[in-house]
C-alpha cells in the first residue's frame, strides 16, 4: 500500500551527530515510536496524520548509535489500536524493547496476553485533540481495570488546559499512571503559576503518577534549538523539567519521541537532544534515577 505523507511533514534526521553527554551504563529511551514501514504495517485509516516510515531497524541503530541500552516504544496514533508494527519491533529487539499499546474494549484477554508475551506493559490513553477521536471515559476505565491485574501502567497524553476536566478520571486509574511530557506545560506561563502547579500537585498528592521530562522540542518556544552543535537547546523548558526532576526523582522518565512526530518547524538532531538531559538531571545520581532505575523498574523489573 502507497501512502502520501501529511503535507510539510518533517522527516527525522538520518545522520545524528554524537551526544556530548555520555549516558550511563544501562539508559532507557523510555519513549520512542516505530511507524510502519507502511507497507508492512499499513498506517489506521483512521489516523490524523500520515508520517514518513520509521522501522525497527532504524530504531535500533539509533539506540546503539545514542548509547541507549534498550528502548520503549509507544504506540503512535497514527498506527490506531493496530500493534503490530510496535509488537513486531519489541518482539525483534532480542528483550531490548518493551512496549506501550492501545487497545479498545473489544480486546479479548487471549490478545492482552499475547501482547504481554511480546513485551507490552502498558496502554496508552490520548486526550490530545488533534491527534484522536474521544473515546469515552468509562471505555477507558474498563480497559485499565482489565489491565491493571497483568501488572500494567497507564500512559496518558494530554495538554495543561484539559488537566482541570481530567483530574477525577485520572485519580481514580487503579494502576501507576505516567503522564506524557508533563502533561505539556505552556512554558511561556510561570513556572510556579497555577496551571503547572496543577500539575506538581497531580503528582505530589497522587503517589502511582509518573512523569516522563521529555520532548522539549515540542515545548519550546524560544529554542535555540538542538541543531548546527547547539548543546544548550530548549532552555525554556529546562526550568520546567528540573523541577520534575528534582521533587519526583523516583518517578520521571525520559524519551527521545524519534521519530518526532508532527513537528512544523524543525527537526531536532537526536545527538543534540540527549545535551539536553544534564541540564534537568544535574547529579550523576538524577540521571541515573532518571535514565537507567526508574525505566527498568517500571519495564524490567525482573532484571532489578
Ligand atoms: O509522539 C508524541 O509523544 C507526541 C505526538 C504524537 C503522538 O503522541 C502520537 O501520534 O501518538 C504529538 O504531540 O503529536
Amino acid at each position: 500500500m502507497q501512502f502520501q505523507k501529511t503535507p510539510g511533514w518533517l522527516d527525522w534526521q538520518a545522520r545524528p551527530s554524537k551526544p556530548g553527554f555520555r549516558l550511563p551504563v544501562g539508559a532507557v529511551d523510555a519513549h520512542c515510536h516505530v511507524f510502519g514501514p507502511g507497507a508492512e504495517f499499513p498506517y489506521a485509516p483512521e489516523r490524523k496524520y500520515t508520517p514518513c516510515d520509521a522501522g525497527k531497524g532504524q530504531l535500533f541503530a539509533l539506540r546503539d548509535h545514542l548509547g541507549f541500552a534498550r528502548n520503549v516504544v509507544v504506540q503512535a496514533t497514527c498506527h490506531g489500536a493496530d500493534n503490530r508494527a510496535m509488537v513486531d519491533a519489541c518482539k525483534a529487539s532480542g528483550g531490548k524493547a518493551r512496549g506501550v499499546a492501545t487497545v479498545r474494549r473489544s480486546v479479548t484477554d487471549r490478545e492482552l496476553q499475547d501482547l504481554h508475551a511480546a513485551g507490552v506493559r502498558g496502554v496508552r490513553f490520548n486526550f490530545v485533540k488533534r491527534l484522536v477521536d474521544f473515546t469515552p471515559k468509562d471505555e477507558l476505565l474498563e480497559i485499565a481495570k482489565r489491565i491493571a491485574p497483568l501488572g500494567w501502567h497507564v500512559v496518558i497524553y494530554f495538554e495543561a488546559v484539559d488537566l482541570p476536566e481530567l483530574w477525577d478520571f485520572f485519580t481514580a486509574l487503579p494502576t501507576t499512571v505516567v503522564v506524557d511530557h508533563m502533561g505539556r506545560p505552556d512554558v511561556t506561563k510561570p513556572i510556579d503559576g497555577p496551571e503547572f502547579e496543577l500539575f506538581v500537585k497531580f503528582m505530589r498528592d497522587n503517589a502511582n503518577v509518573w512523569s516522563k521530562v521529555s520532548c522539549p522540542e515540542r515545548l519550546s518556544l524560544t529554542g535555540p534549538k538542538a541543531l548546527n552543535g547547539e548543546r544548550n537547546a530548549y532552555r525554556d523548558v529546562v526550568p520546567f523539567a528540573r523541577r520534575i526532576v528534582e521533587a519526583f526523582p523516583d518517578r520521571v522518565l525520559w524519551g527521545t519521541d524519534w521519530p518526532h512526530p508532527n513537528l512544523k518547524d524543525h527537526m531536532p538532531d537526536d545527538g543534540l537532544l540527549i545535551d539536553f538531559i544534564p541540564h534537568i538531571a544535574s547529579t550523576a545520581e538524577l540521571q541515573r534515577k532518571l535514565l537507567v532505575d526508574n525505566p527498568m523498574r517500571l519495564y524490567w523489573p525482573e532484571d532489578c
